[in-house]
């Protein structure tokens, strides 16, 4: 299933369970503003090659929008949307001060000289530089991106807008990046997965994992799970897959991806089939690459008890209802990877502020928004008596449902969440009015 299709159906679910109204959901589901920009540019050996980039700006109720920026062959509109519109209620569930927005470029970034990929940053960042800024959208590294293409992004946007290092995070420290924010959705993954484990009784020392993806967030992911004692016994990437039933060397097979840049011909485990990871004997699977990778094909052949996304949307819908029904617990995206941009927004207030958190402050500060998520999603799956899923889908979804009642229906409800037809009797000229303003906004076409 689409990204955007699979994104949309878990939103609609969890709408149903928060007893939205049809029409206040289409509005969420609509994106505030998506940019599309064509960015050419010359080749090392001077021939010209075009890109297109893309910018979608999800929703800014709860502040700037935030979200990352992927370089990839397969980053299409559809895709961009649907991480954009996560991003949304990634930020609610972790409650820091942000909407969602997501970008990124159609291009394999690996067949890019590091010449090449800095004019196509520049190019990408001229071509948006008006829509971006530190209170309306913030970008940080996805999939293909790093430090290094944020510093682009921040020198590109502070020739138009001057210095603004908080237009940006997941920078080099040197240019105001945070202490912890390389490490951070990673290190967000292993503290969510610690909060779910303790709820089981379990403890990730006494477990075994396997993590597909071995980029920043799967890579840190190992490192911090083989730390606390964890046997990771299958990883795989782009380049290949490797196994060890006792537990693989992680800190080796670093060394080794750094030295070879790839996961073959590593001494310290056999070679495996990559596609194999995902349905490896194992405890808990973690996946930290592409979205979709657990479907109606292979979802019924997974092993693992415990399913921690720390990749965004790597499970369908399909695969969501199939793993239920083996009793595989699905910790979700929006909560299991937030730990990322929780230390982005650590960035963004440093650079506000011009105060640097050592790191130690960093990683207590986010594991306590961690714990904190964690609690609230538990209560909400009470509240809806919903998976995991739904109840990060409705925490996440509560706050801007809020935000828009409160603007355009005025004090309706307090804090507590009705259907909107609750007040459609008294309120219906206003309800009108709120839907003609989206209409002239958004350029929506709602019935009435
Ligand atoms: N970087 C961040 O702070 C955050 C990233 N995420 C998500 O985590 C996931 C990974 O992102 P990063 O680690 O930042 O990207 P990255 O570009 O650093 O690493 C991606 C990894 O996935 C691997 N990969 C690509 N195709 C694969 C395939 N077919 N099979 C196995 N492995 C494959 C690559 O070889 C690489 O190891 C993405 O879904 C991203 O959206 C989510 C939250 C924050
Ligand atoms: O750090 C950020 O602002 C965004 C990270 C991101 O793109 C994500 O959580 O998917």
């Amino acid at each position: 299933m689409n990204a955007l299709a699979a994104t949309s159906r878990n939103f609609r679910h969890a709408a149903r369970l928060l007893g939205l109204d049809s029409k206040v959901e289409k509005s969420l589901l609509i994106p505030f503003r998506e940019i599309k920009v064509e960015c050419t540019i010359p080749k090392d050996d001077g021939t010209l090659v075009s890109y297109v980039g893309f910018r979608v700006q999800h929703d800014n109720a709860r502040g700037p929008m935030k979200g990352g920026i992927r370089y990839h062959p397969e980053v299409d509109p559809d895709e961009v949307n649907a991480l954009a519109q996560l991003m949304t209620w990634k930020s609610a569930v972790a409650d820091i001060p942000y909407g969602g927005a997501k970008g990124g470029i159609g291009c394999n970034p690996g067949d890019l000289s590091k010449t090449e990929l800095e004019r196509l940053t520049r190019v990408f960042t001229q071509k948006i530089h008006d829509l971006i800024g530190v209170h309306t959208d913030v970008p940080a590294p996805d999939m293909g991106t790093n430090a290094q293409t944020m510093a682009w992004i921040l020198d590109e946007y502070s020739k138009f807008h001057g210095h603004s290092p908080a237009v940006v995070t997941g920078k080099p420290i040197d240019l105001g990046g945070s202490l912890g924010r390389e490490a951070a959705t990673g290190r967000g993954v292993v503290f969510a997965t610690e909060a779910l484990l303790a709820e089981h009784g379990k403890s990730i020392k006494d477990l075994t994992f396997a993590i597909q993806g071995f980029g920043n967030v799967g890579s840190w992911a190992a490192k911090l799970v083989h730390e606390r004692g964890g046997k990771v016994i299958a990883v795989s990437d782009v380049t290949g897959a490797v196994k060890n039933p006792n537990g693989i060397d992680i800190p080796e097979l670093l060394r080794h991806k750094e030295t070879t840049g790839s996961l073959k011909d590593f001494q310290g485990a056999e070679s495996m089939d990559a596609n194999e990871l995902l349905i490896h004997k194992c405890d808990v699977l973690i996946p930290c690459a592409l979205g979709g990778v657990l479907n109606r094909e292979n979802a019924a052949d997974v092993k693992a008890k415990f399913i921690i996304e720390a990749a965004n949307h790597p499970t369908d819908p399909e695969a969501d209802e199939i793993l239920a029904k083996k009793g595989v617990v699905v910790l979700p995206d929006i909560y299991a990877n937030s730990g990322g941009v929780t230390v982005s927004y650590f960035e963004w207030v440093q650079n506000i502020q011009g105060f640097m958190w050592d790191e130690q402050q960093v990683n207590n500060t986010l594991q306590n928004y961690m714990t904190r998520a964690f609690h609230n999603i538990k209560s909400m799956c009470q509240t809806h008596d919903c998976n995991l899923r739904m109840g990060a889908f409705t925490l996440g979804m509560k706050s801007p449902i809020h935000y828009y009642r409160n603007v355009f229906i005025g004090s309706c409800s307090g804090l507590e969440i009705l259907p909107i037809s609750t007040y459609q009797n008294q309120m219906l000229p206003l309800l009108q009015l709120l839907i003609l303003t989206l209409e002239i906004c958004c350029d929506l076409q709602l019935e009435i």
